[in-house]
């Protein structure tokens, strides 16, 4: 990014220079290049030999080529550039001659609108027709020849839409000219986070069906003024964007854009997060042009959903890292990742409806959230959480740089694994996670840490004081954790972390285990999980990896017992110790059954051993790990042979069962929303009675009951309804999620919520009806009426019963936190009408 003074524009960010189009054309900023009928893109500004960028002109429909030819600028309707080419070989130029018409020639060679509606005249009368070649001598060609034009990039304080400005730059000489050109095309070469090639999806099939237009309308001229080189595959069916991003060479590109919506955002995304290769999410950047109905993600990212800002945002090279959702099974079979929400009953099954009336576009939404309103199901279910610890950019980097400056004696070789574990505990999950970090690593050092980050971390642009009254309200910090200050994530958050300096390891991903998993419940309400289906029919894990989790669950026998009073000690040293290599051990083992299903790893990988120092009383834990982050195996057996687990399931007095993971039935077919379950009376294990709301050993949060909605949102959601978003301080990565339960109401009292959630004045978390907690990561279990889950706006078909983990900027993607909160009044009520697609 460069500051460059122009004429008449000092100070203006200049970003972008070779645009060849002018926003003149159009009084409205979000449009500009639309007025009048002409949906032209062409303000070709051709002088002299200082051709910028001729680009491509659309009139009626027609696309043209703009291009200089021995000083006289050449329109070519119909033309495409190798055809042009063929053209300019052979000589063959077939000049039309419009001399007649004065006004055509007494501008000079700049295009403008009046100049565009005579050729469309021409066109009109059948004075030209496609394939003709206009030709048209400049007025003042040693005037035009010491100029060029500068394209840059407003980024305005006070709003967060970004627009275009066009300067035209004019100089006493060439070779002064040729300086500053230079000067600024070397300025703008040096910005290298600016993409170069990209693989762009376009959905025509999501939202109002526009997204084909708006590619063509907007991006496509800027990418290519940018010299942005750009792969478009328009998609012809559903899963042809995962098919592709799954066996394209990814590496090729510096980031995927998608014109559509989020379920197709995130359709991509869990594509590239399936591949074998999936360590390019530490490089690659994902960028959506909002195309779709809802557009969560460009809108609460960026501030607005407007179209000419994100793609302006991509072509900046914006790279803002987000957190991403988990979704498993409860035993731990994976489902999905998630940028935006997470939802279960009312939204979710708004989304599963609204899909049969796509034809009415994003009103099928309203529709179906009217008839959702008139039924109201409530869902009877169990939910745990995980509160997360307010963190700070202070104490994160404190961690960060710890974890960097690991001991020395895990970074030998052979001692691969516990540097990425202890990578991965230190610095991807909530400080308050029970999971085992290695705090070993100096207390101290990270106080110390923690202090000089406070001194030399800028101070946020936006300070709560700066915020609207009302999102200062002292409640919202009930729903925060406790304690921390709510503010709204815009640039410069105090809450969201930075990227950590090393590469995130895809294994970050993970879920911490407690002893009170809602999975170990056996309420006879009949797994609900297990339906055959693409993601949710995955293989069960290795027998080796139910070891280990059996091992794990050994390893928790004594603080299980003790909650059952029949051994009151604390754990040991060396059961923590094991604890650590357990779970580490457990965690690898994930990854492995989860890439297993996609990848062969090849054999031939070498394979390094690792093991680990930890010996228990009752197991060894041997770590293997290929060089191959995704090609791991693990083993682990107790030092008796017995199946480690079985003991701990009997002592606990719980109905411990970890191994159903193979022995899932999937036969059973899915409850039909609102179903009831097998009565609790005659399950067998425990009763639904016998959970109590609280915290429960482990420290998670139960709550249990009927529940309207349940929502985890990594990001605050907004919406054109809900200008501040379901979850206005919600951050974007800060490696949290807001979990907002809604519990069974009155038809008014919901009606309000709705409106409060709408309303931008208000604080919908000062309803009695819901409860929110800033989370790690929580767990549902579906008791009766079970309803559906929907991530990204996607449904998780035949899954009741899910586990959600939030983690720290698993992608990247092209854009920036606005400066300014969003406007008080809903975009959607005063909508700028010149800013509907034709
Ligand atoms: N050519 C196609 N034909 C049919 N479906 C498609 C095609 N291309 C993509 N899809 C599917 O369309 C679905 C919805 O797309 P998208 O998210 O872009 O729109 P939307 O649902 O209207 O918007 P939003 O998610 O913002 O509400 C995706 O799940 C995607 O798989």
């Amino acid at each position: 990014m460069y500051s460059v003074s122009v004429a008449g524009a000092a100070g203006v960010t200049v970003d972008n220079m070779p645009y060849s189009i002018r926003s003149k054309v159009s009084a409205n900023r979000n449009h500009p290049f639309r007025s009048k009928g002409i949906t032209s893109e062409a303000q070709a500004h051709a002088y002299g030999d200082l051709v910028m960028h001729a680009g491509h002109v659309s009139l009626n429909d027609e696309i043209g080529e703009l291009r200089m030819h021995k000083n006289a600028l050449v329109w070519n309707l119909n033309a495409d550039t190798s055809e042009l080419k063929k053209q300019e070989g052979a000589g063959s130029e077939e000049a039309l001659d419009a001399q007649g018409d004065p006004r055509f020639l007494s501008g000079a060679i700049d295009f403008s609108l009046a100049r565009m509606g005579f050729l469309k005249r021409c066109f009109k009368d059948k004075r030209i027709s496609s394939g003709d070649t206009l030709e048209c001598q400049s007025a003042d060609p040693a005037l035009l020849s010491h100029a060029f034009e500068l394209h840059s990039i407003l980024k305005p304080r006070n709003k967060p839409e970004w627009t275009l400005k066009t300067d035209t730059l004019s100089f006493s000489s060439v070779e002064e000219c040729t300086f500053w050109y230079d000067l600024i095309s070397e300025m703008i070469r040096s910005q290298s986070e600016r993409p170069k090639k990209l693989l762009v999806f376009v959905n025509p099939y999501g939202g109002r069906r526009k997204a084909e237009y708006i590619y063509d309308h907007y991006a496509r001229e800027l990418f290519a003024n940018a010299r942005i080189d750009t792969k478009v595959i328009v998609t012809t069916y559903a899963e042809e964007a995962k098919d592709i991003m799954t066996t394209t060479n990814l590496s090729l590109y510096d980031g995927v854009v998608i014109c559509g919506g989020d379920g197709f955002l995130n359709q991509c995304i869990n594509a590239l997060l399936s591949r074998p290769d999936r360590d390019l999410f530490n490089t690659l950047r994902f960028g959506m042009i909002p195309g779709g109905s809802t557009n969560t993600v460009a809108l609460s990212v960026h501030g607005t959903d407007d179209i000419v800002t994100s793609i302006l945002k991509i072509i900046a090279g914006n790279r803002q890292p987000l957190d991403l959702c988990k979704t498993t099974t409860l035993h731990g079979d994976h489902l999905t990742y998630s940028a935006s929400m997470v939802a279960y009953g009312f939204y979710a099954e708004g989304v599963n409806k609204a899909e049969g009336f796509r034809f009415m576009g994003p009103m099928r939404y309203d529709v179906t959230g009217f008839e959702q309103f008139m039924r109201l199901n409530a869902h009877e279910c169990i939910i745990r959480f995980k509160r997360a610890a307010p963190r700070t950019k202070a104490t994160a980097i404190g961690t960060a740089t710890a974890t960097a400056t690991a001991p020395a004696a895990n970074n030998r070789p052979g001692h691969k694994q516990s540097e990425r574990a202890h990578t991965r505990s230190a610095s991807h999950l909530p400080s308050s996670s029970p999971t085992p970090t290695r705090t070993h690593t100096s207390d101290k050092f990270s106080h110390l840490m923690a202090r000089s980050a406070e001194t030399i971390l800028p101070a946020s642009e936006t300070t709560p004081s700066e915020q609207p009254s009302h999102m200062n309200s002292p409640d919202l910090s009930q729903w925060m954790g406790g304690g921390a200050n709510p503010h709204l994530c815009l640039r410069g958050c105090k809450s969201c972390l930075p990227d950590p300096p090393h590469a995130v390891p895809i294994s970050s991903v993970r879920r911490s285990e407690s002893s009170n998993s809602l999975r170990s419940l056996n309420l006879g309400t009949g797994d609900c999980s297990h339906k055959e289906n693409g993601s949710a029919t995955r293989k069960p894990k290795t027998s080796i990896l139910k070891k280990v989790m059996s091992k794990r669950l050994t390893s928790t026998k004594s603080k299980s017992l003790g909650k059952q009073g029949s051994h009151g000690h604390s754990r040991t040293q060396a059961n923590a110790d094991t604890d650590t290599a357990i779970f580490v051990a457990r965690d690898i083992a994930d990854d492995c059954a989860e890439t297993a299903d996609q990848q062969n790893a090849t054999d031939d990988d070498v394979q390094l051993k690792a093991h680990s120092d930890h010996t228990t009383p009752d197991g060894i834990a041997t770590l293997t790990q290929s060089d191959h982050m995704d090609h791991t195996a693990i083993t682990a057996t107790n030092t008796d042979g017995s199946a480690p687990g079985d003991a701990s399931r009997e002592a606990s007095g719980l109905a411990l069962d970890h191994t159903t993971v193979s022995s899932v039935d999937s036969s059973r077919t899915v409850p039909a929303v609102g179903a009831t379950a097998e009565p609790l009376e005659e399950s067998e294990g425990l009763t639904f009675s016998d959970i109590e709301e609280g915290t429960d050993a482990d420290g998670w949060e139960v709550r249990k009951g009927n529940f309207i909605a349940i929502n985890a949102l990594s990001m605050s959601c907004k919406h054109p309804k809900s200008v501040n978003g379901m979850a206005p301080f919600a951050h974007l990565s800060d490696g949290t999620m807001l979990l907002v339960m809604v519990r069974q109401c009155s038809r008014p009292k919901y009606l309000k919520h709705l409106l409060t959630v709408q309303n931008p004045k208000a604080n919908h978390f000062d309803d009695d009806v819901l409860e929110g907690a800033n989370v790690s990561e929580f767990e549902v279990k579906a008791i009766s009426k079970p309803s559906v889950w929907m991530a990204d706006g996607e449904v998780i078909e035949g899954i009741t019963d899910v586990h959600c983990s939030a983690h720290y900027n698993l992608i990247h993607y092209f854009g920036s936190r606005p400066a300014v909160p969003p406007p008080t009044i809903p975009s959607s009520v005063f909508r700028d009408k010149s800013r509907e697609y034709p």
